[in-house]
């Protein structure tokens, strides 16, 4: 593990880091956010913040403005990126929505994209091995957070390992991949056409197949978002009904699909977390 930059920030430090990721079979870059309390050597709960489409390991530690409020509750935050980069995969950097900053937290299972594009076995396995052999995170303690691209990766893992991600959360999040555009593209490159490998991601296909999260899972989602008719939190309501997963999904009349909207809702959403992961009233 290599650092790369260190900030003073909110009474921790803001540190950027890479090292070698089996899984992706590359260097990977990721951001990470310490309390004060992990500073000092204990072992603090942990947030990992999984981005959408074209962003880095920066932009939620830049543009959410989570780390005071993480800070406040003693969080630690982990931002991965949110693809292989450097993959030599023809086509990778030509669409914003397919390659490069567009992992979609899915192990590729055809070639090319298989031998780089693991997000899943990255982001799941070995990224929360490798932190808390190096940090004081505690892995008994993690909740997991994203948007859009990221949210559905949130939903995802939560469901799919509720003994690890003991809270869930995420702001305007793929609902129904494999029904919409961007999750059909992923279909044709990513699993040579093999749709039935959304199972293994799709949050509403999991909700149906029996996959459920710890806790209740909290979503924002803004009802001026641009990507709304692609998003469909309807059809994640419908199946958290019919599957009883308890889900808040609150709807937010003006705002968008950008980071002003996520920033307006992350003060709740990291409340959310600090209260299933620590002793917190309310928790
Ligand atoms: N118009 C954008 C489209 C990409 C975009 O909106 N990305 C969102 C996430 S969308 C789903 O995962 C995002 O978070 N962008 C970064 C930001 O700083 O806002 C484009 O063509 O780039």
């Amino acid at each position: 593990m290599k650092e790369l930059e260190r900030h003073e920030c909110c009474e921790g430090e803001v540190r950027f880091l890479t090292f070698p990721s089996q899984a992706l079979g590359l260097p990977t870059k990721l951001g990470l956010f310490l309390p004060k309390a992990a500073l000092e050597g204990k072992k603090v709960p942990v947030v990992y913040a999984l981005a959408g489409l074209t962003c880095t390991q920066e932009t939620f530690l830049i543009k959410a403005n989570a780390v005071r409020y993480a800070a406040e509750h003693g969080l630690a935050l982990v931002t991965p990126d949110t693809s292989p980069r450097g993959a030599q995969v023809a086509a990778e950097d030509e669409a914003y929505d397919l390659g490069t900053g567009a992992g979609f937290y899915v192990d590729a299972t055809a070639q090319p994209w298989a031998a780089h594009y693991r997000m899943w076995s990255y982001v799941g396995q070995e990224l929360p091995g490798v932190l808390e052999a190096a940090f004081p995170l505690d892995g008994e303690r993690c909740g997991i957070m994203g948007h859009s691209m990221g949210g559905m990766g949130a939903l995802a893992f939560g469901l799919r390992n509720p003994r690890k991600w003991k809270t869930v959360s995420a702001f305007a999040p793929i609902c129904a991949p494999a029904r919409v555009p961007w999750g059909q593209k992923v279909t044709e490159t990513y699993f040579g056409g093999d749709e039935a490998q959304w199972r293994h991601y799709d949050p509403c296909l999991l909700l149906t197949e029996g996959y459920r999260t710890a806790g209740k899972i909290l979503v924002d989602q803004g009802l001026k978002d641009e990507f709304l008719p692609i998003l469909c939190p309807d059809l994640l309501e419908q199946a958290a009904r019919e599957a009883g997963q308890p889900l808040e999904l609150r709807r937010h009349k003006l705002y968008d699909h950008s980071y002003w909207f996520v920033q307006s809702f992350i003060a709740s959403q990291i409340l959310h977390h600090a209260r299933g992961l620590t002793s917190q009233p309310g928790g």
